[in-house]
């Protein structure tokens, strides 16, 4: 029997296989969770307006990302501490990306270090993500890091300074498992991680390494370090990405971390709107957030999104199967998606237009 034909499955199996604390960390928001539910809730907000007798015998899902062509418009968001998951980690994710011909992005707090994922997916697209170490010294470091192992863009979070309060790894107190590392600080940063009575032991770590005083301005230094291309991850209004479109941000990622951050801020695809309206001709606008079917793809790219990101269903994979379990999950999406395409008239992403896409109070108007 096939018990695994969705990503809610994979879900429901992590749930059964991985250890408390480590199960928590990855499936928590911040606080009481009202946006987590949200990021998936806000889906069935819009309603899809197929069309019917357009010849989709030939169908093509790929599109083309920065000069990369890429196989399907979905994506790998950045998670931390792959290891958790499953022993290979993050480079069975990326090899899993390299097989699938899809976009990688390596956390900055991997257990599995920059090189290593250039090694076991030499061709994988992969992009870097970065927090801003107060130590701008070693945030230096990772991006030359990045740059010379062939990475092709640089994710910077923005909406990090700090963690938000994921209430379960408070309880658990939670910190990385003793027997794996941050694997790309290796003798370069003091990764000791404590608990601390008003957040996990990982709040303690980021407030003292990462770099709350980041602003606008800092763009400026990464450009001049730099020539990869710079997308900012964690938009959430109409205002920054017209600040990121004006200081020639290539790209935005849509994104409230996987509401882990501000707990009570809307749904990624809620927010789509007012940011393709305000950049979408300016810059690639890209999102994450509550990704789960190829619906759901399909109603973001209608809305305009250029491609969509999934965080946890990877690490649900690769708690199923390491590599093959995340492959499971863009075999999934990626025939949800195409299922998805035939039955609404579109042969290819760029047939997939905004009046394919309404929301629901379109038709309570009627
Ligand atoms: C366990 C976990 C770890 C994460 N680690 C990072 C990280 O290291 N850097 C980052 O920018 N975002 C991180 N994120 C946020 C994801 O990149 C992404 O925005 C989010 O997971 C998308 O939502 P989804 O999980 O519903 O697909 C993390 C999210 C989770 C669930
Ligand atoms: C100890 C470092 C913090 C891990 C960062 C991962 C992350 O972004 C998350 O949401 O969790």
């Amino acid at each position: 029997m096939n018990d695994i034909v969705c990503v809610q499955d994979l879900e429901n199996h992590a749930y059964k296989v991985l250890p408390k604390n480590i199960l928590d960390y990855y499936k928590s928001g911040a606080l009481s969770e009202q946006t987590l539910k949200l990021n998936r809730s806000a889906f069935s907000n819009f309603r899809i307006r197929p069309r019917m007798m357009r010849n989709v015998t030939d169908r093509d899902l790929s599109i083309t990302v920065m000069g990369e062509k890429v196989a399907m418009p979905i994506g790998i968001a950045p998670t931390a501490m792959q290891k958790m998951a499953h022993p290979e980690g993050e480079a069975a994710t990326a090899m899993a990306a390299q097989e699938k011909g899809v976009i990688y992005i390596l956390s900055t707090i991997a257990t599995t270090s920059i090189e290593e994922i250039a090694t076991v997916a030499p061709n994988a697209i992969k992009w870097f993500q970065l927090y801003v170490y107060k130590d701008r010294g070693i945030t230096k470091q990772l991006i030359q890091r990045a740059e010379k192992a062939g990475f092709k863009a640089l994710v910077l979070t923005v909406d990090a300074p700090v963690f938000g309060l994921r209430l379960s790894d408070v309880r658990n107190k939670f910190t990385l498992p003793s027997h794996l590392k941050f694997a790309n600080f290796e003798g370069t940063v003091n990764v000791e991680i404590n608990e601390d009575v008003t957040g996990s032991g990982i709040n303690k770590y980021v407030s003292n390494a990462f770099d709350t005083s980041l602003t606008w301005d800092d763009l400026k230094w990464l450009r001049s370090i730099t020539k990869l291309p710079i997308l900012l991850k964690g938009i959430l209004t109409a205002e920054d990405a017209i600040k990121a479109a004006d200081l020639g941000v290539v790209g935005i990622i849509v994104s409230n971390h996987g509401a882990r951050q501000v707990d009570s801020v809307p749904a990624s695809i809620e927010v789509l709107p007012e940011i393709v309206k305000a950049v979408g001709d300016r810059m690639e606008v890209f999102i994450d957030g509550g990704f789960r079917e190829g619906i759901d793809v399909f109603k973001a790219l209608a809305l305009g999104a250029k491609m969509v990101f999934v965080g946890r269903p990877v690490l649900w994979g690769l708690s199923y199967d390491g590599q093959r379990g995340v492959k499971k999950v863009f075999d999934m999406l990626e025939n949800e998606f195409d299922n998805t395409m035939t039955l609404t008239g579109c042969a290819t992403v760029k047939d997939i237009i905004p009046d394919m896409v309404v929301h629901k109070s379109y038709y309570s108007r009627m």
